[in-house]
């Protein structure tokens, strides 16, 4: 079978997907979920290959905990030696920035573009030739093309297909929220591309909520916040990712409020995403929160497994077509990869990648047993002794002097109702119990308060110490 150096030169994506699943069987599901897995991969301006944290919290635990490893294993796999940088994700637009464009610009603004119909919609990696895209923080592969639709996504698929319309009697604004790595982002970036080939004069910007505070904050320093207004206000699009990120930032909060009202008034679209519901952002002040969903609030939800085998079986057809491939990959490769490879869809074009990075040209002809052997790495995780929920109930217990019976009981203290918490999310991490289920097992309690302790865990891995400690402890317990 041809090794992975049979086609050069290696992409980064390949490498990092090698990389990033060795990390995941190293760190252990816990932090690998909380800092890694929510990093994305970008290129740097001299060609450079960059880990994009989403904050500066998760860029200081991989520089702490995982940096050095990350490049001894890229530089074993990566036969031009290029070595990996890290950065959050504010850090690398304002490099980007910097590099393509005057300091006065405050905001990244879409560029004219070609139409999505002539990117390289096929095309599963970005393209970083354009200055523009990268300028407006906008990835070249994330349009309608590339999405595939299914249970999960269908209505705020549907829904980002009208705003990006510009058709009239929408909502407005439209609020997305779910889990990550399943699609918000890519929904975001779509619907301005889109926009964009449909009304090449309108102005349409797009940025993060945190990118929005830090420029907001550089602007009250500058003494510069009347352009930092003007330039959102004149939006006839104004699309923020990551809302969640403004929680506790008060001055932010309140010059999102005027913003978002000031569009409102003159009709014009707004969108955000988050990892939540606008109800359950409770450090975002309330009159925020009212106007966050007062437009229409849509959920994407995990993707089942119908929606696996789609994307699967979309992003290998691209594969195979860029690799020559004289045929598609056998179904029950496709079925393998959509029913074991563990996590969310960014996992899951991870292992897409490495097996097609494997594999070469020969990824039409592969066994289900050669697809197995090279998606050892990815599928380690899963293949370990399987976790159950009693053993994490015993173990949280255990870890704050608590008993068992403590976390099934009606208790509501912090002191018990906070390992609660961990102790949720550590099933839900640990193992293929649903939130329903979870619940129940833990004195039948409701979904919602499953998930509300997920959220809240993972809220609290970015921001408490501590927390953060507990689970990495709990984490390398339970994986012996
Ligand atoms: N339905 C889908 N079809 C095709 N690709 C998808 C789909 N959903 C997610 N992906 C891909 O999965 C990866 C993660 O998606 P994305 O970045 O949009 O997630 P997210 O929900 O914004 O996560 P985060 O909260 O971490 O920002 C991207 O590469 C995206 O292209």
């Amino acid at each position: 079978m041809p090794g992975i150096n049979s086609w050069s030169p290696i992409l980064p994506e390949t490498v990092w997907s090698k990389v990033a699943s060795t990390l995941r069987h190293e760190l252990g599901e816990g932090p690998y979920n909380s800092y890694v897995a929510p990093s994305a991969l970008r290129q740097g301006p001299m060609g450079d290959p960059v880990l994009v944290t989403p904050t500066l919290y998760a860029r200081d635990w991989f520089a702490r905990n995982a940096l050095k490893r990350a490049n001894e294993l890229w530089s074993q796999i990566d036969p031009e030696s290029r070595s990996l940088d890290l950065k959050s994700r504010v850090e690398f637009d304002d490099q980007a920035k910097i590099v393509q464009v005057a300091p006065e610009t405050l905001t990244e603004t879409v560029a004219p573009l070609a139409s999505p119909s002539v990117l390289p919609s096929a095309a599963p990696v970005v393209n970083f030739q354009d200055a523009a895209a990268r300028v407006a923080g906008l990835q070249e592969r994330l349009t309608f093309d590339t999405f595939v639709p299914g249970r999960g996504n269908e209505f705020a698929y549907t829904m980002s297909r009208q705003v990006a319309s510009w058709a009239d009697g929408h909502f407005n604004p439209v609020f997305f929220h779910g889990p990550y790595g399943y699609g918000k982002t890519h929904l975001l970036n779509a619907i301005a591309w889109e926009a964009r080939a449909r009304r090449p004069d309108a102005k349409i910007v797009y940025l993060t909520a945190e990118k929005f505070t830090s420029t907001f904050v550089k602007a009250i320093q500058d003494r510069s916040t009347a352009a930092f207004k003007d330039e959102l206000r004149g939006a006839d699009l104004l699309l923020v990712d990551d809302v969640h990120f403004i929680g506790g930032k008060t001055s932010s909060q309140e010059e999102l409020f005027h913003t978002l009202t000031a569009l409102l008034e003159t009709n014009k679209r707004v969108v955000f995403t988050a990892d939540r519901p606008p109800s359950h952002l409770n450090e975002i002040e309330a009159r925020l929160r009212s106007h966050l969903s007062s437009g229409l609030v849509c959920a994407l939800d995990v993707a089942d497994q119908s929606l696996r085998l789609g994307i699967v079986e979309r992003k290998l057809d691209q594969l195979s077509m860029r690799l020559g491939a004289a045929q598609k990959p056998h179904h029950d490769v496709l079925q393998f990869l959509a029913d074991r490879v563990p996590g969310s869809i960014r996992e899951l074009e991870g292992a897409v990648n490495t097996l097609a990075a494997s594999a070469g040209a020969r990824l039409g002809s592969l066994t289900l047993d050669e697809a197995m052997a090279l998606l050892q790495p990815n599928l380690k995780v899963s293949a370990e002794r399987r976790v159950t929920v009693d053993e994490i109930q015993k173990l949280t217990a255990d870890h704050f002097a608590l008993k068992q019976a403590d976390l099934l009981s009606e208790r509501r203290t912090r002191s018990v109702a906070r390992p609660r918490q961990v102790a949720m999310w550590l099933c839900k991490q640990n193992t293929t119990r649903s939130y329903p289920d979870i619940g129940r097992r833990f004195g039948g309690r409701d979904h919602t308060t499953v998930l509300h302790a997920v959220k809240k865990i993972e809220e609290l891995l970015q921001s408490d110490e501590q927390i953060a400690k507990d689970v990495e402890a709990l984490t390398r317990k339970l994986r012996g």
